[in-house]
Formats: structure tokens, C-alpha cells, sequence
């Protein structure tokens, strides 16, 4: 028998599941359902737009759990939550697909991430093989994501999940965007899947009368309550016992929304009539079959058939931080425009700097526009990676919610990947800036000065992406914009505060002022470059003040400290963006993670 035809049957039930949120005003989304899916069907969950079909489909895929009540079973026990994400795989509707990689490689590098490494590369290769074959994509191998039709792209989302032969298959609005041929050969794969017995639930919007004679199970929602739970053809007569006659020519699907939209009461008849989902309107002949397939309490971690190494994941850490790697730099290679956007941008950026400070670096009469240059090139390095992460990584959260969620990696390793990404052309870029900008703005030719400017500029650069990366993680693209502004223009105006005047700014606006870590830069800079120095040229020696740049580090307020200690402050920045950028994304993420925060910060104000 083949990899993916051995499943174990799964069913689902749900008891009295209400779901309230609590924002501005309390809302209940779901008031008390109930319901029962089979392994082995297709079943859709429908209603109007706003009705709570995404709502109840996270719940039961666990994507939701704060403030749900209730209980949710599976095979009979209690579900835990643990080996339900073993289970269960989750597709949402704007799933986005990698880019630059084409189907076979992102079907090996999700059997390389779901088989584990107990498997050989042949057995990984054969799996995704069948998987591409039952799902009708085997044409497809070398075409790219970003080519495939929207039915194809939704049947690779599957796909990927399939690798690992989940039992239970969630599928948000799958067939929406599709014409009607589309949609219907999507819902005959779906079909297809649950012929090996996987229970396959996915949300519907509007779909069409034929495409409803593909469901074994309907299931209704309106205002949260459940108005019809059952096959199709029980429909009609469901609705005639409680005086709703369904004319001929309209599809009952359509006849139940409308009528429980525009009928007075009639959600509450019909929600009372199906007790809220606890009567299943089964076709009998569905119900004596499936009851012949065995049941097994999911309770322990033998009844899964996907090795686990890592704890949680099938891969260890290690094997997770080098596929992803590897992903990332392929990706990265494929993506010219965005390499080139990068050297265009730095390449722009020195042309400027070169003729606004061309051979000024000696010259004591100019040595505030010399002063000009460290802070412009730090205010560069700060803005370009900072904006960077915010405008770029909304939509790379997008991709990595389906793949972190359906336990493929976890969180460090991906992190480490992502940091590590973006730091050889980082370093690169930031390189050829600073050598090329030095050179020609007369900068003196000493080692050790380049090497404290250049790691400086670098050390900026990463704790600025770390950042970008916080606000691109909880903000969305015009908040993160807003905010990215906001901060960057603080950071600036901490970090020149009492520029002339050195002598005047108070102590505590000292310390306060090393809260900005372009503060941080910009003076271990100035004493990098303007300390133990010769004097410098001036065009009138008699009336040259800053002759001994030394008057101008006090004028700046710019105190003895060695080079070596901002620079161990710097990196101090960098390790606490970097950390805080991976918990802002650990908080994006996790649910659980997120209740922990509210419920300690509940707490500690609590307790005031
Ligand atoms: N985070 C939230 N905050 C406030 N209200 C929410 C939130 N999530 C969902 N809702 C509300 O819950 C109700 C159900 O939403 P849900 O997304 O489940 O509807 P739906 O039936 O899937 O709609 P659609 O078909 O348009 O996607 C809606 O009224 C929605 O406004």
C-alpha cells in the first residue's frame, strides 16, 4: 500500500462551542453549537458573509483558543492540542505560496521538513510523486508559484500539507476567485481525499447548486447559531417539517440563507428545529457505513505516523536552520530586482555623499560638515535597513503563518535563517558604502579609524533591521510605516540633541540621549575620527578653532570613553532588537503566547 493511502479514520464532534470577543463591546460570535464530521466526507461549512464559518473552522483547527468555551472531541476523547497539530493540516484562504521556487521544490522542501530525517531523499522524492500525482499537478513540476492558475496554487497548498499524510484537512474558502470548472475540479480532489478516508471540512461562500451535490455534510451557520446540519438531499424535507416549503426552482442552500436572513425568527426555528447541530441530518446508508470504520483514542504519540525528533517537529533543529537556509538563498538569488534595488540604492546613496563631501575629511574649517557625514551615513544605514524589514515583512508573515502553524519549523531556527539572510549582502553593500565614502571625502588613511567607522555603520545597520523586524511584526504596512517614522525621527533628534553645545547638556540628557543607539554611534564615531589626531589643515592657522579636533569632541559633548565600550553598546542594541524582533514574531504567532502577555500585564495592574 503507498505512503499516503495509510490513514487513520478521524471524526470530530463539538459540543456547546461559544466564542465571544472581547474588544470595544463584547461580541458572541458562536452562541452554543454543536456538530459532528466524519472521516472518510466532505463536509462544508456555510452561510452569509459574517456568520461565523471562518471563526468556527479555526476554532476546530485550533488557530483560535482564547476565549472559546466548550468542548471539542476527537475520535471521542477530549482533543489535545498537541497531537491534533500532528493530525490536522490547515489552509487558509489567502494562503500565499513561496516565491521564486518551483512545485518540485517546494515539495521537497516541505517532505524534507514534514518526513523528518529518518527518511531517504528516494523515499521523500517518491511521497511527493504520488502526492503531485493525486492532486493532478505532476505537469506542473518546474513551473513557479507565482505562474500556477489560482486552482493550482490552492491544489499545491494541499499538496504540501499532503506530504505528510495529515488524517484532517481544513480548508478556508478554498474555491474562492475560481470559475465554476475550477472550483468543481477542486472539490473533486478534495473528493479524492476523502475516498482514502480524511475528513476534509472546508468553508464555503456562495457556491453553486452542483457544487453542492460534491458535500456528504452541510453544516449552516447564521448569527453564530447552527440552522442546518446534514447531507443536501435532507434538506428540503428538513425545512418542510418546519413549514418552510423550498420552491422548486430555487437551491436549497440559497432558499435557507435568504429565508434566515429576510424570514423574522426564522434562525431561531430552524437553529431549534436541528437543536443547534446536535441532529445530524445524515444520509442513513453514509452513517451505517462510516460507523464500520475503527476508531482509535488519539492519546498517546505512537498513533501518528509522522517521526518526531525535535519534541514537536519531525526535523531537528539543525536540519530546520539549513533547509530553510538554503530556501532563503536560493530565494534570494532568484530575486534580482531585490538585489539590485539594494546595490542601486547604495550605489545612489555614495554617489551623493561622494560629491556633497568630496575631500573635506582634513580640513578643520569644515570639520561640521565632516561631522555631517558620520551622522548622514548613520541616519543611511539606520532608515534603509529599518524600512526595510517594516515594508517587507507584512507579507512574509503571511507565507510563514500556514508552514508555522502546520508545525513544519519552529520559530528559532526559521529566525536564525532569516537574520542570517539578509547579513552577507548587508555587509557587502555596507562595505563598498563606507570604504568608497571615506576614501573620497579625505577621511585619514589609518586602519584602525575605517575599521571602528565601517563596524559602526554595519552594528547600526543590523540593530536597525531587528527594528524593523519588531514594528513589521505587529504592525501591518501603514501602521509599521507610521510608526517606523515616528521612532527613527526620536532616535535622530536624541542623537544630535546639543550638537555645538556640548558643555550644556545636563547629565541625565547624557544618559538619556544612549538611549538612542544612533547616539551611541555617532560617538563612539567621533572619537573613533577625531581623537589622538594631528592637527588638522586650515586655511587661516591664526583664527582656526578647531585646529585640534579635540575642541570639537567637547563642543559635541563628546566625552573620553573609549571606542571599545559604544561598540560593546552597540552590540548590546543589536541583541536586544534581534531579541525583541523574534519576540514581537513569537507574539504574531502564538495565541498562547499572546494570552500569556495580556494575562501577566492583567496581573501586574491588578495588583496596583
Ligand atoms: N477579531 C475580531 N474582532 C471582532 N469581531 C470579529 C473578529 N473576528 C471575527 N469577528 C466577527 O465575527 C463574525 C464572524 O466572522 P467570520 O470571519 O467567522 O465570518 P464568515 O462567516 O467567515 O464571513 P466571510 O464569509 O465574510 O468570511 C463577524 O461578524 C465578524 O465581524
Amino acid at each position: 500500500m503507498s505512503e499516503i493511502s495509510k490513514i487513520v479514520p478521524v471524526d470530530i464532534e463539538f459540543q456547546d462551542l461559544n466564542y465571544v470577543i472581547k474588544g470595544r463591546s463584547v461580541k458572541r460570535v458562536l452562541k452554543s453549537i454543536n456538530g459532528n464530521f466524519y472521516s472518510g466526507e466532505l463536509t462544508a461549512i456555510l452561510g452569509a458573509s459574517g456568520s461565523g464559518k471562518t471563526t468556527l473552522l479555526n476554532i476546530l483547527a485550533g488557530y483560535i483558543s482564547t476565549g472559546v468555551t466548550g468542548s471539542i472531541k476527537v475520535n471521542g476523547t477530549p482533543r489535545n492540542m498537541k497531537t491534533f497539530h500532528k493530525l490536522a493540516a490547515y489552509i487558509m484562504q489567502d494562503d500565499l505560496l513561496q516565491p521564486f521556487l518551483n512545485v518540485e521544490e517546494m515539495m521537497m522542501i516541505a517532505a524534507k521538513l514534514k518526513l523528518g530525517d529518518l527518511k531517504s531523499t528516494e523515499e521523500k522524492s517518491a511521497t511527493v510523486n504520488e502526492v503531485l500525482t493525486l492532486l493532478g499537478l505532476e505537469k506542473c513540476l518546474g513551473i513557479r508559484t507565482e505562474e500556477l492558475s489560482k486552482g493550482q496554487k490552492k491544489r499545491l497548498s494541499v499538496a504540501l500539507e499532503m506530504v505528510s499524510n495529515p488524517p484532517v484537512i481544513f480548508l478556508d474558502e478554498p474555491t474562492s476567485g475560481m470559475d465554476t470548472v475550477s472550483a468543481k475540479q477542486c472539490l473533486n480532489t478534495f473528493q479524492t481525499l476523502t475516498k482514502q478516508g480524511k475528513t476534509v471540512i472546508c468553508t464555503i461562500h456562495q457556491p453553486s447548486a452542483s457544487m453542492l451535490q460534491q458535500f456528504d455534510q452541510v453544516y449552516f451557520i447564521h448569527d453564530g447559531l447552527c440552522v442546518y446540519n446534514g447531507s443536501m438531499t435532507n434538506i428540503i424535507p428538513f425545512l418542510s417539517t418546519l413549514g418552510y416549503e423550498c420552491p422548486v426552482t430555487y437551491s436549497p442552500a440559497d432558499y435557507i440563507v435568504e429565508t434566515v436572513q429576510t424570514v423574522q425568527d426564522s434562525a431561531l426555528a430552524l437553529s431549534e428545529g436541528i437543536q443547534n447541530g446536535k441532529t445530524n441530518q445524515r444520509d442513513l446508508l453514509k452513517e451505517s457505513l462510516s460507523s464500520l470504520l475503527p476508531r482509535l483514542p488519539f492519546s498517546i504519540d505512537e498513533d501518528i505516523d509522522v517521526p518526531i525528533i525535535d519534541a514537536h517537529f519531525p526535523t531537528t533543529f539543525w536540519s530546520q536552520f539549513y533547509i530553510l537556509s538554503s530556501r532563503m538563498f536560493l530565494q534570494l538569488k532568484r530575486n534580482k530586482m531585490e538585489i539590485w534595488l539594494q546595490v542601486f540604492n547604495h550605489a545612489v546613496a555614495t554617489l551623493i555623499f561622494v560629491l556633497l563631501y568630496y575631500g573635506i575629511g582634513n580640513n578643520a574649517d569644515k570639520i561640521v560638515f565632516t561631522y555631517h557625514y558620520f551622522i548622514s551615513t548613520l541616519i543611511f544605514f539606520l532608515y534603509t535597513y529599518t524600512m526595510l524589514p517594516v515594508v517587507l515583512f507584512p507579507t512574509e508573515l503571511q507565507l510563514l503563518k500556514r508552514e508555522y502553524f502546520n508545525r513544519w519549523y519552529d520559530l528559532k531556527p526559521y529566525f536564525l535563517a532569516l537574520t542570517l539572510r539578509g547579513l552577507p549582502l548587508m555587509v557587502l553593500l555596507g562595505l563598498a558604502f563606507t570604504s568608497t565614502t571615506y576614501v573620497f571625502t579625505n577621511q585619514p588613511i589609518e586602519l584602525y579609524r575605517f575599521v571602528w567607522f565601517s563596524a559602526v555603520c554595519i552594528l547600526t545597520a543590523i540593530a536597525s533591521e531587528g527594528l524593523g523586524m519588531t514594528i513589521g511584526s505587529v504592525c501591518n504596512l501603514m501602521n509599521g510605516s507610521m510608526l517606523a517614522s515616528c521612532i527613527i525621527a526620536a532616535l535622530i533628534l536624541f542623537c544630535i540633541h546639543g550638537a555645538g553645545y556640548g558643555s550644556q547638556i545636563s547629565p541625565i540628557m547624557k544618559v538619556i540621549m544612549h538611549f538612542s543607539y544612533l547616539r551611541v554611534g555617532i560617538v563612539a564615531i567621533s572619537n573613533a575620527m577625531f581623537r589622538n589626531r594631528d592637527s588638522m589643515d586650515c586655511v587661516d592657522k591664526q583664527y582656526c578653532y578647531y585646529q585640534d579636533p579635540k575642541r570639537f569632541l567637547q563642543d559635541l559633548g563628546v566625552d573620553n570613553t573609549p571606542c571599545s565600550l559604544y561598540i560593546s553598546c552597540l552590540i548590546v542594541f543589536v541583541v536586544v532588537f534581534k531579541a525583541s524582533g523574534f519576540l514581537a514574531l513569537k507574539y504574531r504567532l502564538t495565541s498562547e503566547f499572546s494570552k500569556i502577555i495580556v494575562n501577566y500585564t492583567y496581573k501586574v495592574f491588578r495588583h496596583r
